[in-house]
């Protein structure tokens, strides 16, 4: 029998409607996706560069950091990607040629053009950070300290990049920013957003302390869960949305270098017709020393005797317990105002957690084979003394590629680390292995530099930047597979509930 016309009409008009909404809505899909796709391709790589030149007592070293620019917010992004380090001495030793310190800076920084491309110099801030050689040149002279400084400025100012100042940063600085470095390569600035904070009881992980030993300062520096009774070494740190109440010092002339000269001015009053034997060196080692050398730094210059000759043939008798009795003389122990001190009467809380300790603390016990974190402290203390006992024409025979000024004092340097943590900080043997002896970590120097550059350049937001739950990715993946799973559910439930045609009236 004939449909009625004006139904037949309809239903082919009803056809027409549904296959024109089902055709819109896939095209709707593919649109999304296409939209998903193009939104979320990969955006060009914006790189940023930054130097931080470590101007130290012994040295001078050019840092060259990269990170991406649209992330440069998020923690653990920068890296470094060159260090060049500076023939010759620290600039401090230019206090009477200060036209040569900034001289000195020539050649790495003809590098720094190299490694950064050229239209991307203008942006790249440099910092100059002058470290404890010239806190020393400034005590002893402000005007050749000043002269240094405008030197070495004058030279970063005649390079392509944007200079953002050289100046001689505070001990509390040094130790803060080598904290600031350490925990934001190791990653222990997690920032809570995402599903993190989802999770019961999550804890971002531990910080770590951070011991850095310098030729002429030392800093110690670790979050502290106990009051910091002392003002002066008490810091509040807020980042990614955390708090931090850090303890730091910095031990002006507790530099190995230093640290070696207070031994030799301690002992001159045992020298004898100028030879002075010291159990320091290994037996058979020789050196001269000028005593107005020795005395011209501020540190030595309260210990000039009159009696003192005006050089010293040095001579080494390798023996570690009297190197430690040597030693442990430069670590005052016999006043403290505070519930508990380290030495020299300075405030310190008891050590917490891990802590990573660098700069010459690595150079020195990785020489010795000693920065593996297993080792027990009396093995550590087994093998300095080994060290400290063999003939130096021996030691100079197994290294002949090492330079005599660091090989000469690696059993000095071995028993002064030993002692600086155990007699001078409290590291026992009960956490001697919360100590990793670090050079880098991933590929990035340990050191105060990265820190200070990602504090001056405001990459460590003190709040977590917002961030969604799920990144844009994510999220747009997420509609995408929902959105086909919904075609999907309306396909099958309009092909299974459709009436089958032989149901259709009229046809039955
Ligand atoms: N064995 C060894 N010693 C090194 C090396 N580089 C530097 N040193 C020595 O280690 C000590 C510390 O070096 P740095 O960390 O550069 O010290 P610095 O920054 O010049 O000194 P501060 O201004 O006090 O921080 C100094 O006595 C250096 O002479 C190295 O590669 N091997
Ligand atoms: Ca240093």
């Amino acid at each position: 029998m004939d449909e009625p016309k004006a139904a037949k009409q309809k239903k082919t008009w009803h056809k027409k409607v549904i296959i024109f909404l089902g055709a819109l809505f896939v095209l709707g899909v593919i649109s999304l996706v296409a939209i998903a796709v193009v939104q979320n391709k990969p955006l060009p790589k914006n790189i940023k560069y930054g130097i931080v030149l470590d101007a130290g007592s012994s040295h001078t070293s050019v840092y060259i950091y990269e990170w991406p620019a649209e992330k440069e917010n998020d923690t653990g992004v920068v890296q470094q990607i060159n260090e060049c380090k500076v023939e010759g001495n620290g600039i401090s030793s230019y206090g009477h040629e200060p036209l040569k310190a900034g001289l000195s800076l020539q050649k790495c920084m003809n590098k720094a053009r190299q490694v950064i491309p050229e239209k991307q110099q203008r942006e790249t801030p440099v910092y100059l950070g002058a470290t404890a050689g010239m806190r020393l040149l400034r005590l002893t002279n402000a005007t050749m300290a000043e002269e240094v400084l405008s030197s070495v400025e004058n030279t970063l100012r005649s390079f392509p990049f944007d200079f953002q100042g050289a100046r001689i940063i505070t001990g509390q600085e040094e130790g803060a920013y080598g904290w600031i470095t350490i925990n934001y390569l190791l990653g222990n600035f997690i920032q809570d957003s995402g599903w993190f904070k989802y999770i019961p009881n999550f804890k971002p992980t531990e910080t770590s302390g951070a011991l850095d030993l310098g030729g002429a300062s030392t800093q110690i520096t670790f979050e502290s869960k106990r009051e910091i009774e002392s003002q002066e070494n008490s810091l509040h740190f807020r980042l990614y949305g955390k708090s931090y109440d850090i303890y730091t010092h910095s031990f002006l002339c507790y530099g190995k270098d230093q640290a070696l000269r207070l031994q030799i001015a301690n002992s001159i009053k045992d020298a004898t017709d100028s030879i002075l034997l010291d159990p320091c060196f290994n037996s058979g080692y020789r050196r001269n020393a000028s005593t107005n050398d020795l005395y011209s730094s501020p540190c030595i210059s309260k210990l000039r005797i009159p009696t003192a000759p005006s050089t010293l043939d040095i001579r080494g008798t390798g023996n570690y317990q009297l190197c430690k009795r040597n030693v442990q003389a430069i670590f005052n122990r016999t006043h403290c105002t505070y519930s508990h001190c380290s030495f020299n009467g300075v405030f310190q809380p008891s050590l917490d957690g891990t802590f990573g300790a660098f700069s010459a603390y690595y150079f020195v016990m990785n020489f010795l084979n000693l920065t593996n974190e297993q080792m027990s402290l009396d093995k550590v203390k087994e093998t300095v003394e080994r060290h400290c006992s063999r003939p130096w024409d021996e030691v100079k025979k197994d290294f002949p590629k090492i330079k005599e000024k660091y090989l000469s004092e690696y059993c000095f340097s071995g028993t002064y680390i030993l002692n600086l943590l155990e007699y001078g900080y409290g590291f026992s043997s009960e956490n001697w292995n919360d100590i990793r002896f670090l050079g880098k970590i991933k590929d990035s120097d340990a050191g105060w530099t990265l820190g200070y550059m990602l504090n001056l350049t405001n990459m460590i937001p003190a709040e977590l930047p917002y961030s969604p739950p799920l990144s844009h990715a994510g999220y747009t993946g997420l509609m995408v597979f929902f959105s086909i799973l919904l075609v999907c559910i309306i396909l099958t439930c309009w092909l299974s509930f459709r009436k089958p045609k032989c149901l259709h009236k009229g046809i039955i």
